[in-house]
């Protein structure tokens, strides 16, 4: 997939924002908004933070120590293969550039409507204020509102869309991303076995988009969804949680797992190109997030993107093409993830594929 398929990814029809819903209208939940009207949805069941199942915790001070490398990146790569999600501590960024990032974010989304709406999505464009991927009006609608807005590299960058006082705060906040992603990608590769230096640069050179979420409290959490169950397109996604509270969970074993907010921990969530860059080792997980009855939620989703310069082999292809068509067959927007499988089905062009790799 080229990046600029992933640029012109979609466009979305306005709905209404759930914070402005939240603040004037509920007394029950638009009927719009219920997954689960007839008890097949699985719903989300409340954080109870006795789950058997945890999702692994890596830390990068061992990962990058020569004492311990080896059965680190032994870690490492059970987590991307078992789960494809893992909180990775420990990690060199710096403190201030993730809570400044929060409390802008928080900052933003509970300024008046009005305000938000200067940056809102234009027709035909995913980026800016509002809400993705909507594309029928029947469609059910997640409860969450979001910004979205290209940041690395800057001349992607369409600062319309960026909140006035964001400039620095993001650019910072997307340099540390784009460096985490290469520290962790180059691990990614030594636990594969693969030309490390050479993805590396790839994701040095690469693209990221920054999502913001916001999830307002809701009266009926069981029978909404903040964002449905989905895999991520990217290669890797960063996650930051504003708080600690819990939403994001993951499909492990037909069980839904939280994963349970550590303060500065960065949840590193593996992605379609790279299950196709493993040749399907590792697996791009489900995830979703739930929403709560008391608190509102906020959360920081960095998507990264190699540089587009590798062919694809055929035997990833082969993996791209059934693991797609499964994902493509549950996702909820299905006329947009079709768009998507069709794309990557008929551009020879460059999905990031690296030719040394062997396993
Ligand atoms: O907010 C979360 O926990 C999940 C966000 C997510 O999956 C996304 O934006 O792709
Ligand atoms: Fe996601």
């Amino acid at each position: 997939m080229s990046a600029t398929a992933i640029q012109n990814l979609g466009s979305t029809i306005p709905v209404p924002s759930v914070k402005e819903l939240v603040a004037h209208t509920l007394d029950a939940v638009p009927q719009r908004y219920l997954w689960d009207v007839d008890g097949d949805y699985p719903t989300a069941p409340a954080f109870s933070g006795n789950s058997s199942l945890q999702v692994p915790v890596l830390d990068m001070a061992k990962l990058v120590d020569p004492r311990y490398q080896e059965l680190e990146l032994q870690k490492l790569h059970d987590a991307c293969k078992n789960w494809g999600i893992f909180q990775l501590t420990g990690h060199e960024i710096y403190d201030e550039s993730i809570k400044n990032m929060h409390t802008k974010t928080q900052k933003f989304f509970n300024l008046p409507h009005e305000e938000k709406q200067r940056y809102a999505q234009k027709p035909g464009s995913l980026e800016g204020y509002g809400q993705a991927f909507v594309i029928s009006e029947d469609q059910k609608l997640e409860w969450c509102d979001m910004i979205f807005l290209k940041t690395i590299p800057t001349e992607t960058r369409k600062l319309e869309f960026w909140p006035h006082n964001f400039t620095k705060t993001l650019d910072t906040y997307s340099q540390h991303m784009r460096k985490v992603a290469v520290s962790i990608i180059g691990l990614i590769a030594m636990a594969l076995g693969t030309n490390e230096k050479m993805l590396s640069e790839a994701f040095e050179g690469g693209q990221y988009d920054v999502r913001m979420n916001c999830y307002p409290p809701c009266p009926q959490p069981e029978q909404v969804i903040g964002i449905s169950s989905h895999a991520d397109i990217s290669a890797i996604s960063l996650l930051t949680d504003c708080g600690d509270i819990p939403g994001l969970q993951v499909l492990k074993d037909g069980q839904w797992v939280y994963i349970e907010p550590i303060t500065n921990a960065i949840v590193v969530n593996i992605g379609i190109i790279m299950e196709v860059v493993s040749n399907g080792v590792y697996k791009a997980p489900y995830h979703r997030a739930a929403v709560n009855r008391e608190k509102e939620r906020f959360s920081i989703v960095t998507f990264c993107y190699p540089e587009k310069k590798f062919d694809i082999k055929p035997d990833a292809k082969q993996v791209m093409d059934s693991e797609c068509l499964a994902l493509y067959k549950s996702f909820t927007n299905e006329e947009y993830f079709k768009s998507f499988y069709e794309r990557i089905k008929l551009s020879g062009e460059g999905i990031p594929f690296i030719d040394t790799l062997n396993i």
